[in-house]
């Protein structure tokens, strides 16, 4: 008999060996759990075929917990999962990190009497953090009170996401407290968030107000945008924009991308417009990673906020603009995020390109495609050819790739939390739209966790 155990095993079966498979033919180290160095997929572009596999698997698995595990127990460890928030922020927070000294002692491991010493964490307490730590498997217990290093460990290393973001992430996690209350109230600018609920004050002036918090926080963002989307560059189909244009990158940040874009497309150039007091970082970051392009007058950058109407003049008739909004609609609720779309028009005539790229939760589709079916259509594909196919994804792993997708659920609720604003679904972004001058002309995913949404000017 077929039963849903059987089938979820059978589909987790078939990714394990399209995973297996990729893995052989590129020739790549196997994964090693006791292996704490980075794998070479860790950030980077794994083939179309293993991408999808590792979300299957992900997915998969949170699936057949869920079949059996018994919900109270889950739902008991699930409701005091800030204590993994917790453990992570204490053992990130020492100097040197806990991390840096479980590594430093090699495969031998380190005694957790040791460990405290090092770290300056009372034993005890130490021990009872790695027990919770080693369940989650970013240590391991070699034996009785003997820690060592594990795949996960270097990812609470003092260069991570995690440490970066302990400060404003713990806040967020007291805020949570606030969000049941915060939930009543519509998305808009004039209902606060759960964090200015809670501390009484928006995130971005707690940020300001912590100068050390504002360098952690582009690290981490930094960081976050390598992990998360490496494919952007490989994948998008940018020769679809023309030779020459001017991206216009708004809420740039340092503009790693557009760097990257420049660098690929010698035809194109760049205006990069983030706030004022980013400007000088901006520029040294460009001096530094890419002096041709400043010198050749290739980039410019622009300090404006982009809730002013844009001061930029018509475009050059040989270099239009194509205007990019990365990780940034997200951060604000539906009125903000239109008068931002709104203030590019004095410099968007109708036709103008717009790219909103933004991490954008599935939606039921239903679909008949099994998992061996899906994996059998994209095998040996490109992401190019994989992107035409639109092949449905299968019922099976649930909405989108279930689990598998957990960054994007997960960064939604943060942006609800923290700005009390929202990742938007393909639905949700047409919405706002259609109150813009801006019509939505479609969405591609590709190897990253956000996914681009193409619009033009009407
Ligand atoms: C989450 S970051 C995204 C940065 C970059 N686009 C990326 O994908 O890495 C949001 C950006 O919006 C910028 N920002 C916030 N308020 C702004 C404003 N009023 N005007 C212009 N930029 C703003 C921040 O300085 C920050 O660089």
């Amino acid at each position: 008999m077929e039963t849903e155990l059987n089938k979820l095993v059978a589909a987790l079966c078939t990714s394990a060996s399209v995973l297996q498979g990729a893995l052989n033919d590129e020739n790549v180290p196997n994964f090693r759990s006791d292996d704490p160095s980075p794998h070479p997929w860790d950030g980077g572009v794994p083939p179309p075929s293993a991408w999808y596999a590792r979300k299957a698997l992900v997915g998969l698995c949170y699936q057949i917990i869920a079949l059996v595990q018994d919900p109270l127990e889950r739902s008991i460890i699930d409701f005091t999962s800030f204590s993994l928030a917790s453990s992570m922020n204490a053992v990130v927070r020492t100097q040197p990190t806990v991390a840096e000294v479980v590594l430093a002692s090699g495969s031998d491991g380190i005694a957790v009497k040791d460990l405290a010493k090092n770290t300056g964490l009372d034993e005890t307490k130490l021990y009872s953090l790695m027990h919770l730590l080693c369940t989650w498997n970013y240590f391991k217990e070699i034996e009785g009170g003997h820690i060592s290093a594990t795949r996960s460990t270097r990812a609470l290393l003092p260069d991570s996401f995690v440490h970066g973001l302990s400060d404003s992430i713990i806040a967020g996690t007291a805020a949570a407290s606030m969000l049941w209350e915060a939930a009543k109230t519509p998305s808009g600018s004039q209902h606060p968030s759960p964090f200015s609920l809670y501390h009484h004050v928006e995130i971005y002036d707690w940020i300001k107000a912590r100068p050390d918090q504002i360098e952690r926080f582009g690290r981490a963002m930094d960081t976050a945008e390598k992990t998360l989307d490496p494919g952007f560059i490989l994948d998008l189909p940018v020769q679809d924009l023309g030779p020459n244009i001017t991206l216009v990158d708004i809420g740039s940040g340092v503009g790693g991308l557009p760097m990257q874009l420049l660098k690929r497309n010698p035809g194109w150039k760049a205006v990069l417009q983030d706030q004022e007091i980013l400007i000088p970082q901006m520029e040294s970051f460009w001096k530094k990673d890419a002096p041709e392009i400043v010198e050749s007058g290739r980039v410019t950058f622009l300090g404006h906020s982009f809730f002013e109407p844009t001061p930029l003049p018509p475009a050059p008739k040989d270099s239009p603009y194509v205007f990019m909004i990365k990780s940034v609609l997200h951060n604000w609720p539906d009125d903000l995020a239109a008068k931002i779309l709104e203030n590019l028009l004095p410099a968007a005539p109708p036709g103008t390109v717009l790219m909103i790229v933004n991490y954008t939760p599935a939606e039921p589709e239903p679909s008949k495609t099994t998992v061996e079916e899906f994996f059998r259509r994209i095998n040996k594909h490109s992401m190019a050819e994989i992107q035409k196919a639109k092949i449905p994804l299968p019922d099976l792993l649930g909405v989108g790739w279930g689990f598998g997708d957990a960054s994007v659920s997960t960064a939604d609720m943060l942006m609800m939390l923290l700005m009390g604003s929202q990742c938007r679904t393909v639905t949700a972004l047409k919405a706002l739209l259609e109150t813009t001058s801006w019509k939505f002309e479609g969405r591609t995913d590709y190897r990253g966790t956000t996914s681009v949404i193409k619009a033009r000017r009407v």
